[in-house]
């Protein structure tokens, strides 16, 4: 790792080496700009992202998926386990290894590319000096540009009795000692779910409590009903429209919640899921003429500018989608913005939740079709017609393409089940060159794979399209022939 030089003048200083952060480095020093990166240990280069968020949490999916033998159980039976018995050890070890080789790899670039990283915990000095408090005392560097990437943490409110091992955040959840036979999850947002099925297809009892009616409201409701159903079927409880009012440690090994409702649960072990808070506690925003919002946030405008123009600010910390996907390429595209340089919107986002079984869409949901009053279709593909998804054991996995019934343009592509965060891509690329659901009835994709399901639902959704025509002429209305579509499936 290198150290400050004596001259300490960049053109660009980042705070924070996560995803975005890293990618914005990167881009800065490839346009020949001398770039510095801070981040608050050599041992956090990688940010959450690498450290407590989506590659442990993907890495431990990956683990329990293998040891459980879970893509196996359509064949063997419910019952059936690779390993009979799994311990937290089993799932953490291959993340130690993930997360070395990637830390390796991260650490190289910024070698190769001339970025300087330093460790220590960053703040401003005045709107164009950022003070780092190293372990060998505070450095100065004056930045002509400074980017802000430090990320969020776990929302800790003040009266949960955290305790890292009964009562628990989604980081701590990383270092528990042994799997739990209960866990209470509080929050069913996108951490809460993936943990919380995680553990369910362990054997794990889970109940998980969300004070909105429906669980993850941004993706398409069939999907969720989907997944709610799979998860019911592997024994979680959910309680929905339920707000927590209190949680209580019990004796050594169990916890209490208490609802507003007045119903009390008993658990052996609660994960508290219910959003995270920016981390700029530190950063002493007020030397540069910024403030954050109630949750920690910066607010950005375009090309991911702060209002103070020399000072951007991209990832978690802008808030909305908070994806590590998209915070790289925020981080790209605030460097093009401040050093000049050409950069096209980066267009829809897809998601991908790594949930068991996984889900992922792009473009629109038909609640929000509906909602638009937009004339559209549905072509559907069950996995369990898939020649793939029938060797992989997926019998419930499901791929839906929306569609505009005139001019048969992509309009939304949703799917749940082996490989959705795969193939969604497809889907995003044909979008984004405004195809129509021609291009996948005339593709031969390779068989069998998961990507065939892509003309499936196509071939569906054209069939739909052809009882419109059969209709055609008897006078009715487009919801007539709608009822008349629906009807024909
Ligand atoms: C459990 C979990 C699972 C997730 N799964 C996914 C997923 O599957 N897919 C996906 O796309 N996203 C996922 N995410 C979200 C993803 O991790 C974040 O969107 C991403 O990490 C945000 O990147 P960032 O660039 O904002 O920085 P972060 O990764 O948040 O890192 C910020 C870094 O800045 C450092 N820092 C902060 N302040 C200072 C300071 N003052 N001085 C020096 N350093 C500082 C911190 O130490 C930290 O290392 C997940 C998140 C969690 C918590
Ligand atoms: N696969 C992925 O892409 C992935 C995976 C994990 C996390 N993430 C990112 O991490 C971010 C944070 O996730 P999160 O799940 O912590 O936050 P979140 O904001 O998505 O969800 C928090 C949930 O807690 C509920 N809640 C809040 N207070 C409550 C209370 N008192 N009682 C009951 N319910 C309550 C809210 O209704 C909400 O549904 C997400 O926005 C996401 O972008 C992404």
């Amino acid at each position: 790792m290198k150290r400050a030089t004596a001259v300490n003048c960049f053109d660009l200083v980042v705070v924070g080496s996560g995803p975005g952060g890293q990618k914005a480095a990167i881009c800065a020093a490839k346009l020949g700009k001398r770039v510095a990166i801070v981040e608050r240990q050599k041992e956090l280069v990688g940010g959450v992202c690498l450290h407590t968020g989506t590659i442990p949490s993907k890495t431990m999916r990956e683990a329990i998926l293998h040891l459980t033998g879970f893509r196996q159980r359509e064949v063997y039976g419910e019952q059936y386990r690779s390993r009979k018995s799994i311990t937290m050890d089993d799932l953490r070890h291959k993340l130690q290894h993930v997360s070395r080789r990637e830390w390796d790899v991260i650490q190289d670039q910024f070698d190769r590319n001339g970025v300087e990283t330093i460790v220590g915990e960053a703040s401003f000095a005045d709107t164009h000096t950022v003070e780092v408090l190293t372990p060998e005392g505070p450095v100065h560097l004056a930045a002509d540009k400074v980017l802000l990437a430090p990320g969020t943490k776990p929302a800790r409110p003040k009266h949960i009795p955290f305790d890292g091992r009964t009562v628990f955040d989604s980081d701590e959840f990383l270092d528990l000692d042994r799997i739990p036979r209960s866990m209470i999850v509080v929050g069913g947002g996108v951490i809460g779910v993936e943990y919380g099925l995680m553990m369910a297809t362990l054997g794990v009892r889970v109940t998980i409590i969300d004070g909105r009616d429906r669980l993850l409201d941004f993706c398409d409701r069939e999907i969720v009903d989907s997944l709610v159903y799979n998860a019911r079927s592997m024994g979680v409880t959910f309680r929905l429209g339920e707000n927590v009012a209190d949680v209580r440690r019990v004796g050594l090994n169990a916890a209490a919640v208490e609802l507003e409702s007045g119903k009390r649960l008993l658990g052996e072990t609660v994960l508290f899921s219910v959003g995270r808070q920016g981390d700029t506690e530190f950063l002493n925003l007020e030397a540069a003429g910024l403030a954050p919002d109630t949750r920690g946030r910066i607010v950005v405008g375009e090309g991911f500018q702060t209002e103070v123009p020399h000072i951007y600010a991209v990832g978690d910390i802008v808030g909305f989608p908070a994806l590590a996907s998209a915070s790289m390429e925020q981080g790209r595209q605030a460097v093009c913005h401040a050093f000049g340089v050409p950069a096209r919107d980066m267009g829809e986002i897809p998601y991908g939740l790594f949930t068991v079984p996984e889900i992922s869409s792009i473009g629109k949901s038909e609640q929000q079709l509906t909602a638009d009053h937009a004339p559209y279709e549905v072509g559907v593909a069950r996995f369990s017609e898939i020649a793939r998804g029938q060797i992989a054991g997926d019998e419930t996995g499901l791929l839906k393409i929306l569609f505009h019934r005139e001019t048969r343009q992509l309009l939304g592509v949703h799917a749940i089940g082996e490989s959705a965060t795969e193939i969604i891509h497809i889907g995003q690329a044909v979008m984004a060159f405004g195809g129509t659901l021609d291009y996948f009835r005339d593709t031969v994709f390779n068989y069998p794979t998961m990507a065939e399901a892509f003309k499936v639902a196509a071939l569906d959704g054209l069939n739909k399209l052809a009882a419109y025509d059969v209709t055609a002429g008897c006078g009715w209305g487009d919801a007539e022939l709608a009822d008349v579509a629906a009807l024909a499936v």
